[in-house]
């Protein structure tokens, strides 16, 4: 677990073709502590993809720094889509971020167990179903022991009952293994279901418009009634439901 320090004094993307430039973040600051499940909500195109990505260092065009409370964290990525190599196999694709070799294999079959999947080990992705396949994600995420875990909609496109489910295992995963989360999501109920802290973002370029703290036991989180009524006492009631009848 580490804290981190998010500074952006710029961030834009330039125009591509008739699409315009477009400016993302101006003087962005974001701290978050070590110990948190930072829930990220916010309408479609906003930026919240690109903050991931420039958190994961995938993206290093922005002027600003992102700081970590520890030397060279482990950082652990689960991408909107699972992103699974075809070619190789379940384990394959897990073990991916380790070094090649025994321990590794071990690593990646003791994940595999514990996120339901161990039989399917040397299946190809292709024979998953989505939520399998957002298991494997959530294993190759994991397999890392990551301080830092950066979530892209994770559980999006599945049913709830299998959402939910994934919901646990994430919570039996971190409380194995804690990490400081950051995880974007357009699911109000879900970003109540996990948050320990909502921040919700507004307008271009993206501005943090609230900032939630949610203490909230397992079962009140459980409880679909609960969950509304911190909403709407948080001022949530809204937030993430941009995508209603557009998704
Ligand atoms: N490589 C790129 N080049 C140009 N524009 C980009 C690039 N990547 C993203 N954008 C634009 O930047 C804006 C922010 O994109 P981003 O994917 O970060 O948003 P988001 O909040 O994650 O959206 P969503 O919730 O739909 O995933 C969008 O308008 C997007 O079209």
């Amino acid at each position: 677990m580490t804290s981190i320090t998010i500074d952006i004094a710029e961030k834009r993307f330039p125009a591509v073709g008739a699409a315009p430039a477009r400016e993302i973040f101006r003087d962005f600051r974001l701290e978050v502590a070590a110990h948190e499940f930072l829930v990220l909500l916010g309408a479609s195109g906003l930026g919240k993809t690109t903050l991931l990505n420039i958190v994961a260092g995938l993206d290093t065009r922005f002027r600003g720094s992102v700081r970590f409370g520890m030397p060279a964290p482990r950082i652990g990525y689960a991408f909107q889509s699972p992103r699974l190599l075809p070619w190789r196999t379940v384990l394959e694709n897990v073990v991916l971020p380790l070094p090649s070799g025994p321990a590794s294999q071990e690593a990646g079959r003791a994940m595999l167990e514990e996120v339901g999947l161990a039989d399917l080990a040397d299946a190809y992705p292709e024979r998953l179903s989505l939520g399998q396949q957002r298991r494997v994600a959530l294993a190759r995420a994991f397999v890392i022991e990551p301080d830092v875990l950066l979530m892209d909609e994770p559980f999006v496109s599945l049913d709830e009952a299998n959402a939910t489910r994934l919901r646990e295992l994430l919570r039996a995963l971190l409380h194995r293994r804690a990490a400081t989360v950051l995880f974007v999501t357009h699911d109000g109920n879900e970003a109540v279901a996990l948050a320990s802290r909502i921040v919700v973002l507004e307008g271009t370029p993206a501005q943090v418009a609230r900032d939630v703290e949610v203490r909230l036991g397992l079962l009140e989180r459980a409880s679909p009634a609960k969950v509304e009524a911190f909403r709407h006492t948080a001022g949530l009631a809204l937030a993430g439901r941009e995508r209603t009848g557009t998704a």
